[in-house]
């Protein structure tokens, strides 16, 4: 909706309204064109001022509506109506100006904005392109150079960089409605021709000019062909999910019933952690850039006295990146555990071992003040099993960060069956103020990200065994939209992580039996037999790739691997086939998809959305494909569910092939959308399907 008022004076006050950000919902385009036309006619108003309620001018078109048919006025001609307008019309920014919002404002005569306000044009974001005119008004204002910037990389900026721009005409630290009203009322009057936009040619160098000049007639008419093209593109809906998939899962909910309503978070000034490696130091560094003071506990000296060194470099390279002032003197650093007493949370970062977390587990409930949360950054090890030492388990839950932590946008936040409402909610509302995609999720082996990598890494070793090389494989992953393929990755994360771990589950070492089928189920000992070889990855110079040297970061195809991979499929009478891309993508990706539906099936994760944000903000799942869930829909359910029945019927010895009941179940009645998911799980384990 829009509302109507008419200030003393002769100026008309449109305000927008629809909250949370007054998004360009039909109701409210209709207010805007009944409003603009009230003002039209009253013959007392010599001047408008377009703003919006609770501090935002506008966040755009409303993107809730993309997923249906298109009602209401449409925006391009509301926005040309408000250009041809003849007494003038002012935009007063508050708070965003984003997308259809700032092309709105592009077709108001002017613009004044608070300082704080951000403006842009994000659409890119959601694969879109600016469809309401700001493809042409804002070169004909700031350039071509300056608005290619703007469009193609959606950037929001400050109502500083605005002003320099040119998009702005004044800029205030005073209310912006009063302001705007004081500068219509002083230019009313004056000749608006020039501040209409869409009529004015672009200034570009001259050459150019009379090119642009015939191009720009046909402008509108190729921004909406384009538009429309984009709006059906599957990358279009993939985007705008994953932009409501993040902010989904800040609405957690556990399977007891707490959730983010109805669980009290506790405000954490103090808190402390423990180990300062690479997480450690990256954990200390997002913590303190919060403002929030930290104990840094290392009981190794060597470690410490290094940490001590790099952590505040981190620190003020990080507050740089950021543009935030480095915050003074927040971080202490300590070898002695028994200066986390008083803290109000900890987060325990040592090596990934059970016993010495649960060692610095059982410390720490000795030492610290009763009350005190207690987090573990593993990776996928049992937080029940660490909250059963401890005098409160209520307050005990993971915080799996991702390397580094401080950049890393992604943190899983781990329930166990113990933890409390209120713990959950602290390390959810924490993660927030971190910056991070904080997901809540339960408390199984690897959680969500690491359990569904499993199967995928499984699937690209044996089809290493099968014929292909690492280079086909990552290829196909790349290809697809993966920054970094399977392997690569691998060799980037070391290679002993896996190595230790599949040690630790009594799958290698020493006195297991040299087989391809371990503990019941097709096994493939190539990654081990390559860490036995002493290649760990990029630290060593050497692994499924060749580098230039330790730590170098330019993969080569290695001779090495090839002759390896040869000896060890004659080794086991194994034939080399030649495989296609296709199956490469269907065998890893598939796996993983179907490991993700198991995991929601066993309740570990609240939602479809949740496994998605945990995909694209920590595993580098492309976000034009909207995360492993979205993507099944894409693909369609019924084709997964074929080929998955198809690879497991070629290889029944590997159980993650095995269609999930949940799977099954969605085919069986009609692949209903991803966004209904949630409600049909909930509904199929009430009648126990599930
Ligand atoms: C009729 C045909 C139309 C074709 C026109 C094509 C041209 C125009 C295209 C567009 O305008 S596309 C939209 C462009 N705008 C954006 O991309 C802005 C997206 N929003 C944001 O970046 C942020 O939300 C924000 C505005 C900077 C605010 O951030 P903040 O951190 O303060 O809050 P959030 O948690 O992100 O959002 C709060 C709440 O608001 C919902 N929301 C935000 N923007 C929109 C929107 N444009 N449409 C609908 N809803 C929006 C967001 O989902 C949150 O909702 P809840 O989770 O609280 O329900």
């Amino acid at each position: 909706m829009a509302m109507y008022s008419r200030l003393p004076g002769s100026v008309a006050l449109i305000t927008l309204q629809n909250p949370p950000v007054n998004a360009l919902s039909a109701a409210v385009r209709q207010g805007i064109v009944d409003t603009v036309q009230r003002a039209l006619k009253d013959p007392k108003v010599t001047s408008v001022v377009i703003c919006g309620q609770n501090g935002k001018f506008c966040g755009g078109a409303d993107i809730r509506e993309f997923a249906g048919p298109m009602l209401g006025p449409p925006l391009v001609p509301m926005i040309h109506a408000i250009e041809a307008v003849d007494k003038p019309v002012a935009a007063a920014i508050e708070g965003v100006a984003l997308g259809g919002g700032l092309e709105l404002a592009l077709g108001c005569h002017y613009r004044i904005a608070h300082s704080k306000a951000l403006l842009g044009l994000p659409e890119v974001t959601l694969g879109l392109l600016p469809g309401a005119g700001g493809s042409q008004r804002l070169p004909r204002l700031i350039g071509l150079t300056a608005a290619l910037d703007l469009i193609t990389t959606g950037r929001h900026i400050s109502a500083a960089e605005a002003l320099k721009l040119g998009i702005l005409d004044q800029v205030t630290d005073n209310n912006v409605v009063d302001q705007a009203v004081e500068f219509v009322r002083r230019v009313a009057g004056q000749p608006l021709d020039s501040r209409r936009l869409s009529t004015l040619p672009c200034p570009c160098p001259p050459d150019v000019d009379s090119l642009l000049d015939k191009a720009m007639v046909k402008g509108m008419e190729k921004e909406r062909d384009l538009l429309t093209t984009l709006f059906n593109s599957g990358q279009a809906r993939a985007l705008q999910y994953a932009f409501f998939s993040q902010r989904v899962v800040g609405k957690w909910s556990l399977p007891s019933g707490a959730s983010w309503d109805n669980s009290a978070a506790r405000t954490i000034s103090k808190a402390a952690v423990i180990g300062l490696g690479t997480m450690g130091r990256g954990i200390v560094v997002a913590l303190a850039l919060t403002g929030i003071s930290v104990v840094a506990v290392e009981t190794q000296e060597k470690q410490l006295a290094e940490a001590s060194q790099a952590v505040p470099a981190m620190l003020q390279r990080e507050a740089g990146r950021r543009s935030l002032a480095t915050p003074p003197g927040v971080i202490s650093f300590s070898s002695n555990l028994q200066d986390v007493s008083e803290v109000e949370l900890v987060i325990e970062a040592v090596f990934e071992d059970m016993s010495l977390k649960l060692q610095v587990f059982r410390h720490l409930t000795s030492v610290c003040r009763p009350g005190t949360l207690l987090c573990s950054n593993t990776s996928g090890l049992d937080i029940d099993q660490l909250a059963a030492v401890t005098q409160s388990p209520g307050l005990v839950v993971g915080m799996h960060f991702f390397a580094p932590a401080h950049v890393m946008k992604l943190l899983e936040v781990v329930y166990g069956p113990r933890s409390s409402p209120e713990a959950v909610a602290t390390a959810m509302q924490l993660g927030k103020r971190m910056g991070k995609v904080s997901v809540a999720v339960g408390n199984c082996p690897g959680f969500v990200g690491n359990r569904m990598l499993k199967p995928y890494l499984e699937q690209a070793n044996f089809l290493l065994e099968e014929g292909a090389t690492p280079q086909q494989v990552d290829e196909a992953l790349e290809e697809f939209g993966f920054p970094m393929g399977v392997f690569r990755m691998s060799d980037l994360s070391g290679l002993d992580v896996g190595w230790r771990i599949r040690k630790e589950a009594g799958l290698t070492g020493p006195g297991v039996e040299s087989t391809r089928t371990r503990q019941g189920r097709r096994y493939s000992p190539l990654p081990d037999q390559v860490c036995e070889a002493g290649r760990l990855g990029q630290k060593t110079g050497r692994g499924w790739y060749q580098y230039d040297g330790p730590g170098g970061r330019v993969a080569r195809s290695d001779p090495w691997v090839h002759i390896f991979l040869e000896a060890y499929r004659a080794e086991h009478g194994l034939v080399a086939r030649s495989i296609a891309p296709e199956e490469i993508l269907e065998r890893c990706l598939y796996a993983l998809i179907n490991e993700g539906f198991n995991i929601l099936q066993d309740a570990m994760a609240a939602g479809p959305e949740d496994i998605d944000a945990i995909y694209v903000f920590g595993y580098g799942w492309p976000r034009h494909h909207g995360g492993p869930m979205f993507h099944a829909g894409q693909v369609g359910l019924g084709r997964i569910l074929e080929r998955l029945q198809h690879h497991h019927h070629n290889h029944p010895d590997v159980p993650h092939l095995k269609p999930s009941t949940l799977l099954r179940r969605l085919v069986a009645v009609g692949s209903p959308p991803v966004q209904t998911w949630r409600e049909f799980i909930n509904k199929e384990r009430v009648h126990s399907q599930l």
